[in-house]
């Protein structure tokens, strides 16, 4: 009973995220899982227009399908020169077998297409920001438990770092001047939409216990 009183199961296949929230849980005693421990899960569709239902819809499905509680993130860049494109859509962006690559190349192209004609070298190409939704599900009393962050920035068209994951080598932090992927992972918690929004629901989480 024990070591199910300490397990987290987080409803991701992204081993970037996964690696983060074991960073930020390993130390307060979760076991942290995500759904390559569980293969054969069913696959959730995420057809929700917000990051909130997208979340919720991974949470749910997942937490009913084991009958345990289950955290899930649904996040993404919101740029502004684009209209807050890619939104929720930020996974899939460059199409079908979308990758990090392939969707950082489709972001650059975009923002270089509204430049054309503009006689500029400066790599700053627009106001940007990460969005973090979480959802907790628990199953036994159709619960929910949310909380949102985020992280404003800068999209640059130089991309640095080899950390974290899709745009973080594009994302641009004026007040560390780096990018996001330059960041160690201690600092990219204390900065990110991800960071901000697990410390609003370990917050709201122990509010509710008393
Ligand atoms: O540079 C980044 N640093 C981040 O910290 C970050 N957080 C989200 N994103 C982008 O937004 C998509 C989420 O889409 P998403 O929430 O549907 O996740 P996903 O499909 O990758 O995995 P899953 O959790 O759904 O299984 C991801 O794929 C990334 O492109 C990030 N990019
Ligand atoms: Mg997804």
């Amino acid at each position: 009973m024990e070591k199910l009183r300490n397990l987290l199961i987080v409803a991701t296949r992204n081993e970037g995220k996964a690696r983060e929230f074991r960073h930020a849980l390993e130390p307060l005693g979760l076991e942290v899982r995500s759904l390559a421990d569980y293969p054969g899960l069913p696959e959730v569709e995420e057809t929700g227009s917000t990051f909130a239902e997208n979340a919720r819809l991974k949470s749910q499905t997942i937490a009913e399908a084991l009958g345990l509680p289950v955290l899930a993130d649904d996040s993404g860049l919101c740029v502004d020169a684009l209209e807050g494109r890619p939104g929720v859509y930020s996974a899939r962006y460059s199409g079908p077998g979308a990758t990090d690559s392939s969707n950082n190349a489709k972001l650059l192209g975009e923002l270089e297409k509204l430049k054309q004609g503009e006689d500029t070298d400066q790599p700053l190409l627009s106001p940007a920001r990460f969005v973090c939704a979480l959802s907790l599900y628990d199953p036994a009393d159709a619960s929910e438990l949310t909380a949102e962050g985020f992280v404003e920035g800068w999209i640059t068209s130089e991309p640095a770092g080899g950390g974290g994951f899709g745009y973080d080598p594009l994302f641009y932090l004026p007040e560390y001047e780096k990018t996001m992927a330059e960041l160690t992972l201690e600092e990219k918690q204390a900065v990110s939409h991800r960071g901000a929004a697990l410390r609003a629901l370990t917050d709201k989480r122990a509010g509710r216990r008393g």
